[in-house]
């Protein structure tokens, strides 16, 4: 070794290398950006003349293409200078014996015994208690925000499970390091009999423990006999609440101690319990207060130089990862600089095709990686090894070595009854009163996304972080297996970030010279989600409505503007895709990630950036909403199906219903137009029938879940009801009626009637024929009268089925009882010229059918054909409307005017009604957020 020592020593201990290719992809990027700002002219040069109609749509969607062209182009900074990190801990062994390593203080957060099973939360304390690392250098500390004896008590056996955990551990180098996954897998194919025999001993030994900590959850108390065992459970009372208790600090193991050994004889790591004190009408500032309590606490028992930070369900999945961590803060070059090294977020509980899209492969293996590049690596809040120094305020000064003490044995020290006395006043609420705590030391206080923000500040005191993402994952843990919890959390992410960037911690100039502008835009690609789901929402809304009302808002398809148009779409595209699908992802994932996309862009960011402004408007404070890391089994069965939950009536499910259905809609709309009118229709349509086709194609799972799905993941039908209820404008009712029978024989005409006029229609047996018909205008324009027209219906024999007198509009059905044509006769008898409005519809109603016996449809054809009632009233409606507002527009002669005015009346009332969706479904949101409020 003293041979090699010289060379060893000015070799780094980690590489950092960029990304090939990236010529070729800035130069991909410049032709997108050529054809953003051609869009961008297209809209300037095309702007709807006073008159043309469409003028709104237009400004919406010029407003909707600068935003995402403006995004666009921050999201670049994630891909234009992407660097990976390669640490070498080989090097790392030879150069630093095993007692010259520094100490490392593990903090694990919990907030909530039943959100969080204590189950989990220990084995993910045994995985870090069982790195391959000297454990007497090893403080794992709990923190328990739940304040739960029940937590305690499984923390109290796993102390005692690690004696034999560990060395089993070591032994046999087994991974993944927590006992719960370990023993789910199926890994006993070694044939060691020495192995076989530990692993089954270790094995029973863990089932008994989990059915001790089971059956104490199920009662709902610890056993007189195990209270005994441990003076810790004398802190707990009847007075002792979540929100409501002194602090908690227990050491469970103290690794000072020499005795404190495991069944081999190896000193165990120490092991800590703290459960800072809460009281009502102190903030605890979530686990932004939670990890500065343990920050000092730390300080006091152990205070190791390296901090290591996961979720309570982010277990080690790497019993080297310490090791990788130190090869760059221990570097003799660049390490002493180094802030926190930051690993992805990876979880064990993805599913094959991914339909929350929890892999996010292109932000771990790319984007991430991009933000590095521009010294901006995130601090993502679990899975990060901090130096103790930098979390806790101290500015870069230039040196920052780390200091590797030996361990000093209690003897020496204090007593841990001292310990825990000096360490239960750090965690008081009062400690932080008048302090730098939450503002210059430690986590950033006042944001639900504390990591983001106090990584932020930790960059901008002139520290470097790194994010290493090596190819066997460091951590795994838990992610949303339903829709709600999943849009739940993206909704506290997105709403925190938008508020980072509207707080004095905005990058742009917070960072302002202290960072990097790239680095500066990386942070506002997360910081902007929110925002981006106004253009989001124009985009799935207004073309859509603007087919429905045949006003074009594309260059046609035989123009050279449509050039960049397709470009930017198909070229975007086309790179997510091919990205995706090399970075590992499959095509139904990157498929799926689409459609959660557009769903978090619709809902959660839309609600976060409306919340944020009623925050910023000092209306309501944030709370931080646990992410729930456990659902029931029929859940879970369904999330390993791939069956989308749509779960609890959540407001953002009427969203997405309504965005879905109102898309469809339009696109039965447009090919219907498409079939029946001139292709110069259709060439001008094309761009916006294809927007509606892939969102309709998108939103597939979900009519499947408003229509076809009976079990409890689907839709609930209060949902169909709100949008019915709320949009007034049943689009539900709208898109099956397209769907079903538009093409069954709908027809509508407008037409100028002097005396008589007929229509025939052919009509099958028993099909339901509706009709209506509207008079629009009379000739002169200085004649407005109310007079009607008569409509006389005539079956194919003759008969008179309906004999209508001197109406301006009027609606019927009848049963076609026999097959053939039918006769529609209407008769002005006006001295004027009148227009009609004339719409014929036979359908073969569902719900009217023999057949349908099946228990288990009838409902469903039940459902349909009220919809496609409710959808013919208000087809017609909105003809009753139309005319009503031609007419008006006749009278002013300002027709175009009159459009326009129309237009914005419906927007105005879409608004509104949204606005009225939005005001309730935030109202439900709270009190979805506060049930699980902590
Ligand atoms: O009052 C609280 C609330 C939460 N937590 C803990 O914070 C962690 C993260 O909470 P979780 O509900 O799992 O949130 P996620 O959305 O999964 O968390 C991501 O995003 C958060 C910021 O929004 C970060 O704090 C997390 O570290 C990061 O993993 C968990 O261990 C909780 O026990 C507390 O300790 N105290
Ligand atoms: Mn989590």
């Amino acid at each position: 070794m003293s041979a090699k020592k010289g060379d060893e020593a000015v070799l780094p201990l980690f590489d950092t290398r960029a990304a090939r290719g990236g010529a070729v992809h800035k130069l991909f990027c410049l032709t997108i950006l050529c054809g953003i700002v051609l869009i961008w002219s297209y809209r300037l040069i095309h702007i709807p003349r006073a008159g043309q109609p469409g003028k709104h749509a237009w400004a919406a969607m010029f407003f909707a293409e600068v935003l995402f062209g403006l995004y666009w182009i921050i999201t670049q900074s994630g891909r234009w200078r992407v660097v990976y990190r390669y640490p070498f801990k080989d090097r790392l062994s030879t150069r630093y014996e095993e007692k010259k390593l520094p100490g490392v203080d593990v903090f694990v957060c919990t907030a909530d015994p039943i959100l969080e099973p204590p189950l989990l939360v220990i084995s993910t304390v045994l995985s870090v208690m069982a790195y391959n690392y000297p454990s007497e250098k090893i403080s794992v500390y709990l923190s328990d925000d739940g304040g739960s004896e029940l937590t305690f008590y499984a923390l109290f056996e796993a102390s005692r499970f690690s004696k034999y955990w560990i060395p089993f551990c070591k032994k046999y180098n087994v991974e993944p390091r927590s006992p719960e996954v370990y023993f789910s897998c199926q890994n006993t194919s070694v044939d060691e009999s020495g192995f076989v025999l530990d692993w089954t001993s270790v094995k029973e030994r863990y089932e008994d423990m989990k059915s001790r900590i089971d059956s104490a959850a199920g009662k709902g108390c610890i056993p007189e006999d195990i209270r005994d065992q441990h003076k810790g459970f004398s802190e707990w009372n009847s007075k002792v609440t979540k929100q409501d208790h002194h602090s908690i600090v227990q050491i469970l193991i103290d690794g000072r101690n020499p005795e404190a050994i495991d069944i081999e004889g190896n000193r165990l790591p120490t092991l800590v319990y703290l459960s800072r004190e809460k009281r009502p009408g102190w903030p605890h500032n979530f686990k932004a207060g939670s990890m500065n309590s343990l920050i000092r606490v730390s300080a006091e028992i152990s205070n190791a130089p390296i901090i290591l930070n996961v979720d309570c369900d982010m277990y080690s999945n790497d019993g080297d990862a310490i090791r990788d961590a130190l090869c760059f803060f221990l570097d003799e070059k660049q390490g002493q600089q180094i802030s926190y090294v930051q690993y992805p977020q990876n979880y064990n509980n993805t599913v094959k095709n991914d339909v929350y899209a929890n892999l996010n492969l292109a932000t771990n293996q790319i984007e991430l990686c991009g933000l590095d590049g521009f010294g901006g690596a995130l601090y993502v809040g679990t899975g990060c090894f901090h130096r103790r120094e930098s979390l806790s305020g101290k500015k870069y000064s230039g040196s920052h070595k780390i200091e590797c003490h030996s361990v000093i044995d209690n003897k020496e020290g204090r007593s841990v009854k001292e310990l825990e006395e000096a360490s239960r006043t750090l965690a008081n609420c009062s400690y932080e009163k008048g302090t730098q705590w939450g503002k210059e030391m430690g986590l950033v206080y006042g944001c639900p996304v504390e990591d983001i923000v106090t990584g932020l500040a930790i960059q901008c005191r002139g520290w470097k972080p790194v994010y290493y993402n090596p190819s066997k994952y460091a951590f795994q843990g838990v992610c949303p297996t339903t829709l709600d919890i999943s849009l739940i959390q993206y909704k506290r992410w997105s709403e925190g970030m938008f508020q980072v960037f509207f707080s004095k911690y905005c990058p742009f100039i917070y960072g302002h010279r202290k960072i990097s502008l790239g680095a500066q835009m990386g942070y506002s690609i997360y910081l902007l989600w929110a925002p981006v789901s106004l253009p989001t929402l124009c985009y799935v809304v207004v073309p859509a409505l603007s087919l429905l009302r045949d006003i074009p808002l594309f260059p046609q398809v035989s123009s050279l503007w449509f050039i960049p148009f397709a470009y930017v779409f198909a070229a975007k595209t086309a790179y997510t895709l091919v990205e995706d699908l090399v970075i590992g992802n499959t095509l139904r994932g990157w498929w799926n990630l689409q459609r959660m996309v557009l769903i978090r862009r619709t809902t959660a960011y839309f609600f976060a950036f409306i919340d944020t402004i009623i925050t910023q408007l000092g209306l309501s404070q944030t709370a931080f909403a646990v992410t729930a890391k456990v659902v029931d089994d029929e859940a879970r069965k369904r999330y390993r199906k791939g069956l989308i939950d749509f779960g609890s009536s959540s407001i953002m499910l009427v969203i997405i219903a309504t965005v879905a259905l109102l898309n469809l809609f339009s696109l039965g709309w447009g090919i219907k137009k498409a079939l029946f009118s001139a292709p110069q229709t259709l060439e001008k349509l094309v761009a916006q029938l294809t927007i509606c086709g892939i969102i309709a194609m998108l939103n597939l799972p979900v009519y499947e879940g408003l229509f076809f799905r009976s079990d409890k993941g689907s839709i609930p039908s209060s949902v169909t009801f709100e949008i019915g209820m709320q949009m007034r404008l049943s689009v539900t009712a709208l898109a099956v009626i397209v769907v079903l029978s538009s093409f069954g024989g709908a027809f509508g005409i407008r037409f100028v009637i002097d005396r008589e006029e007929c229509f025939s229609h052919k009509v099958e047996y028993g099909n339901t024929v509706h009709f209506s018909f509207v008079v629009i205008k009379s000739e002169g324009s200085w004649h407005y009268s109310d007079d009607g027209v008569d409509l006389v219906v005539k079956g194919p024999n003759g008969e008179q089925i309906h004999d209508i007198r001197d109406k301006t509009s009027d609606k019927h059905e009848f049963v076609a009882y026999q097959q053939g044509v039918y006769r529609f006769c209407f008769t002005n008898k006006s001295p004027y010229h009148e227009t009609l409005d004339f719409d014929v519809h036979a359908g073969h109603f569902l719900y009217h059918d023999e057949h349908a016996k099946d228990e288990h449809f009838k409902p469903l054809f039940e459902h349909i054909g009220k919809l496609e009632e409710a959808l013919y009233n208000i087809q017609f409606e909105q003809h009753w409307l139309e005319a009503q507002t031609d007419r008006q527009a006749i009278v002013n002669e300002k027709m175009s005017r009159g459009a326009i005015h129309k237009a914005l009346f419906e927007s105005a009332a879409l608004i509104l009604a949204s606005g009225l969706q939005v005001y309730i479904l935030r109202r439900l949101f709270e009190r979805k957020l506060g049930a699980s409020r902590v």
